[in-house]
């Protein structure tokens, strides 16, 4: 398939860059042998589409620019010839400061970079050394990670105004030492409102130096930055991928959608996820965080216990949150869209400023640079489900781009209320709703029947009048006082027990009343035969899949690397025999237990 390769300007020299052949293996891109076997070792064997053109022209030290969907493979499309730079480069000469920025939009992105780029240094056993900053750190730890210096830096852009008033990274050693810079999910970085912090960094980086800019969708925030650090450039998109436009979802993501109104949103995602007709791991989005928390204390009546990833949280919750969630530990997370829920929030705190004055405790401030949506690498989420549709099409895009990574398959389902049915109907014009193009097209979701939905009606609603506005906020407030408590214990415990993580609970119950264990099981009365007929399907897929174990708290060694600081990896060890005994029962995700005898419920 050949990729739109747009050349640079006329005005220097540049080979003519061949069609693309198919399949080029990753030695045939001419990737160090090192990175090769790395990339086997992490059951990469051929590069996708995006890495096949990319990494040839970065080894060749091209500026580019590279557009793909997400979910394509753009992390490795940089990570991996960038660090087969720095292997040539390694120990050429003392470096006053770090020889590769990798700048990304969200503390969530820093993360997932860092841990791989670790991952693979670590698997090629060579002696480069990555660091990654955040905006909360105080001089004295960015003064310790700069040490060195580090030959990567991960970063978002708010942290480096910081670094240089702290004086710990010199605008000289930057011009000196700097070969590579990056801009992941880069139409992002301006919208989180980095434009001054690149601005101002960009007068430091020297001509010789190589850029790449990554982003899943191209706008005008893109052309911007092309304009301010970029050399003519390599341009790349997939065919698939011009502007948010051609953005397609993924081909292995089936799109679904149900009709119903607000007031049965609650009813019918109990419906999907009682009767067990989606398959797990579930992200559930919604658009504001108070949502999200009656959303997870209605679920948690039946039994079904989730976390809820938001602005306000610690950093520190959030990544475990994160890690814990793509290791397995528990099946559904309820998100709110990053800078949507922000601005909402921020907005509603503008206008209760007031009212919050009475409280006695301020509410926690957003972190700007939350979010969980674009480009964070959830594994093995096989379902998406709208409860609140998003509030803009290239919205509804990265939330679907969370599932159907790589070439998994996936699964959509919108829950859409007579309000939402013009962002639905604006969104399903913008996919192209091709009855040729099954990608483009959103259907209604088969496996749900009126009839199971109704059978569940009498408990939903009554459970549904219990999670009130006060249940809510105290909810709310009690799971950022846990976190707050965990991310403080993180600071203090895990230094000294790293290998504790993973007493970490993040879906823990918040409801005040004892749960009624009359809920947690759906009765066979109650479930007609084309409903157990559905999820008997549903079952046998995820068996089909390899997906049967219930999520576990433990998982054996080999499933986690060593953690080297617990306040950074947040990769649990595998638990030791003393831990095992020292996990409270009860406290795993209901999916632990062994599925008991249908009660009523
Ligand atoms: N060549 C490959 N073969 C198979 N899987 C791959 C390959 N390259 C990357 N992956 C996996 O695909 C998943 C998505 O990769 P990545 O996060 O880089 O996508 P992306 O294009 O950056 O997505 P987004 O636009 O959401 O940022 C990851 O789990 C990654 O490990």
């Amino acid at each position: 398939m050949a990729e739109a390769i747009e050349k640079p300007a006329k005005d220097t020299e540049r080979e003519e860059v061949e069609e693309e052949e198919e399949e080029r293996t990753f030695e045939e891109l001419g990737l160090d042998a090192r990175l090769t076997r790395a990339l086997i070792k992490k059951g990469i064997s051929k590069p996708t589409p995006i890495q096949r053109v990319a990494i040839p022209l970065i080894l060749e030290g091209k500026d580019v620019v590279a557009r793909a969907k997400t979910g394509s493979g753009k992390t490795f499309a940089y990570l991996v010839p960038l660090l087969q730079k720095l292997f040539a480069d390694f120990g050429s000469r003392n470096k006053l400061a770090p020889s590769a920025f990798v700048l990304v939009p969200t503390r969530e992105l820093c993360q997932q970079v860092y841990t791989e780029v670790s991952s693979l240094i670590e698997l090629c056993r060579v002696q480069l050394k990555v660091v990654q900053l955040t905006s909360s750190m105080p001089a004295s730890d960015l003064r310790t990670a700069l040490a060195g210096p580090p030959d990567i830096l991960i970063s978002t852009p708010a942290c480096l105004p910081k670094c240089f008033s702290a004086g710990v990274l010199q605008p000289a050693s930057i011009n000196d030492s700097l070969e590579i810079l990056v801009l992941d999910e880069a139409d992002l970085l301006l919208s989180y409102g980095y434009e001054d912090d690149i601005k101002a960094f960009t007068s430091h980086i020297p001509k010789r130096c190589q850029c790449l800019l990554m982003s899943a969708t191209s706008s005008a925030d893109v052309e911007k930055l092309k304009k301010l650090i970029l050399h003519n450039p390599f341009i790349l998109t997939l065919p698939e991928v011009g502007d948010i436009k051609d953005e397609v979802i993924p081909k292995n993501v089936q799109q679904f959608w149900i009709s119903c109104s607000t007031r049965d949103k609650l009813l019918h995602i109990l419906s999907l996820l009682k009767l067990e007709l989606v398959q797990k791991k579930v992200i559930i989005f919604t658009n504001t965080i108070d949502m999200g928390f009656r959303l997870r204390l209605f679920l948690e009546k039946f039994g079904i216990k989730s976390a809820v990833l938001n602005a306000e949280l610690p950093q520190n919750s959030r990544l475990h949150i994160l890690e814990e969630f793509n290791a397995g530990l528990f099946d559904y997370l309820i998100a709110t869209d990053d800078s949507e829920t922000k601005e909402k929030e921020e907005a509603n705190e503008e206008n209760n400023v007031k009212l919050r004055k009475s409280r006695r405790h301020a509410k926690q401030k957003l972190d700007s640079e939350f979010g969980v949506v674009r480009g964070i690498d959830f594994k093995n989420v096989h379902t998406v489900i709208n409860f609140e549709m998003p509030r803009s099409a290239g919205g509804y895009v990265h939330r679907i781009g969370r599932t159907g990574r790589a070439y998994n398959t996936g699964a959509s389902i919108s829950i859409v209320s007579p309000d939402e049915m013009e962002i639905f109907e604006e969104i399903k014009s913008f996919l192209g709703n091709d009855e040729n193009d099954a990608s483009s097209l959103i259907t209604p979701f088969p496996l749900l029947t009126k009839n199971a939905v109704e059978s569940l009606r009498y408990r939903a609603e009554d459970i549904a009048k219990s999670v009130t506005k006060v249940a809510v906020r105290e909810a709310r407030a009690q799971d950022l006082r846990n976190e707050i408590l965990n991310s403080e214990k993180l600071k203090a415990h895990f230094e000294v027990n790293p290998k504790d993580l993973d007493l970490l609970k993040h879906d823990k119950v918040l409801s005040k009343k004892p749960l009624a264990p009359h809920l947690r099981n759906v009765p066979d009365y109650l479930m007609d035969p084309k409903t157990q007929e559905a999820s008997k399907i549903v079952k046998l897929a995820r068996a089909a899949m390899g997906n049967t174990q219930p999520a576990r708290r433990h998982r054996s060694n080999k499933n986690f690397r060593k953690s080297r600081d617990p306040l950074k990896t947040f990769t649990a060890e595998g638990s030791g025999k003393g831990r095992r005994g020292g996990m409270k029962r009860g406290n795993h995700s209901e999916n632990t237990e062994k599925p008991k005898r249908k009660k009523s419920i």
